[in-house]
């Protein structure tokens, strides 16, 4: 396994990096560690493909350069990577047996049978497809046929990495469920660097030690699933992770104070550059009722029940917000003032992280 650099990636599919709006990748930076367990999460369109793309070598970036290990792969083939990639739809040969299916890219690079023989044994064990090892994929369906590409990226143990480009996409929701975690599993115990393409932030923030998010060809934050969610780095982060997703109320900084529709909140010693277009950023989960006034002052609009907690809409002046309340919390009804968790009222200047309010 390797260490894999990225550094100063563009692409555009046409070769022009002189539009910049319309690149598919617009100047990334970023080092997967060796052994890493890595989401890439984003929207669609985002970049993520691209990027794996030019990771395995299938697409040659219009500029920057890829390392494995700090050796330069930019200009190498797919083939002289060493990369394993796994993709949406099962790569496989419907005439094959399973085991045979699993021995192909072993077979390809003319291993000893004993050698191919444990492995495939040892990866048909860990995706439960030992049952399955003589039949032939095509009478299969697609869960199992996707636990055989999965299996057919897990067989080498000379890869440099291993990609996976939404391989649980075609995947019901109760197997994927168990494939993810099989995934996890293997990760454990083989220690391989993992990229895991997914525009599910669950999906992205149970399989990863860390999660990397794209939109519009940038790298908005990589960070550990916690790090993204208690402190997205950019709004978009903020918006994308979490059920539902952080709260943006437009704000200013004056006097001291951070002002916004409906409150005002102390903000002494923050420092924003001037001009910036400012935001506060507030998870459903640090906003509660208050029992006494706060000057923050909101409207019930509407509840959802959700089980062991409430989704409560509020107005809040002309914001509408999003409280995340539990069971045992009792909700007012009507007109109620709210408190902030200061330490998590994060402050944004054109849309990136600058502070919160916590030594206000
Ligand atoms: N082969 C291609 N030719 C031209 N443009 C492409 C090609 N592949 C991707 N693009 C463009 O590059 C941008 C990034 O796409 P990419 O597929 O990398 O994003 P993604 O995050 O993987 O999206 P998805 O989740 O939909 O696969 C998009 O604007 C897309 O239209």
């Amino acid at each position: 396994m390797a260490e894999i650099t990225i550094s100063a990636l563009c692409h555009s599919y046409d070769g022009d990096l002189s539009d910049r709006s319309r690149l598919a990748l617009k100047g990334i930076d970023h080092v997967w560690l060796d052994g890493g367990a890595y989401a890439l999460l984003g929207p669609s369109g985002g970049g993520k493909s691209s990027m794996l793309n030019i990771i395995s070598g299938l697409v040659r970036p219009t500029a920057g350069r890829i390392l494995f290990d700090g050796r330069e792969v930019t200009d190498l083939r797919p083939e002289e990577r060493n990369i394993a990639q796994v993709f949406q739809f099962p790569v496989l040969y419907d005439t094959m047996s399973v085991a045979e299916n699993l021995a192909f890219p072993l077979r390809n690079r003319r291993l000893p049978a004993p050698l191919i023989a444990r492995r495939v044994a040892e990866v048909a064990e860990m995706l439960d497809l030992g049952p399955l090892l003589k039949r032939r994929a095509a009478g299969l369906g697609a869960a199992d046929k996707q636990k055989i590409s999965l299996g057919r990226g897990l067989v080498r143990e000379d890869v440099a990495a291993i990609l996976f480009d939404e391989p649980l996409t075609v995947i019901d929701p109760q197997v994927k469920f168990e494939l993810r975690r099989k995934l996890k599993l293997v990760h454990e115990t083989l220690k391989l660097t993992l990229v895991y393409v997914t525009h599910d932030q669950n999906e992205a923030l149970t399989f990863a030690d860390e999660v990397v998010v794209m939109s519009h060809g940038e790298l908005l934050q990589a960070g550990t699933p916690e790090a993204l969610y208690e402190r997205p780095s950019h709004s978009f982060v903020g918006r994308f992770i979490g059920s539902p997703g952080m709260n943006f109320l437009p704000c200013a900084l004056e006097g001291g104070e951070i002002r916004f529709d409906g409150g005002r909140l102390p903000a002494r010693g923050l420092a924003v550059p001037g001009r910036a277009k400012l935001a506060l950023g507030l998870r459903p989960q640090a906003i509660r009722p208050a029992a006494a006034p706060t000057g923050i002052e909101a409207d019930l609009i509407e509840v959802e029940e959700r089980g062991s907690y409430r989704i409560v809409d509020l107005a809040l002046g002309a914001n509408r917000i999003k409280m995340r309340l539990p069971e045992d919390i009792p909700l007012p009804a009507g007109r109620f003032p709210l408190a902030f968790n200061l330490s998590s009222t994060l402050v944004y200047a054109d849309d990136q992280l600058v502070g919160d309010l916590t030594h206000a």
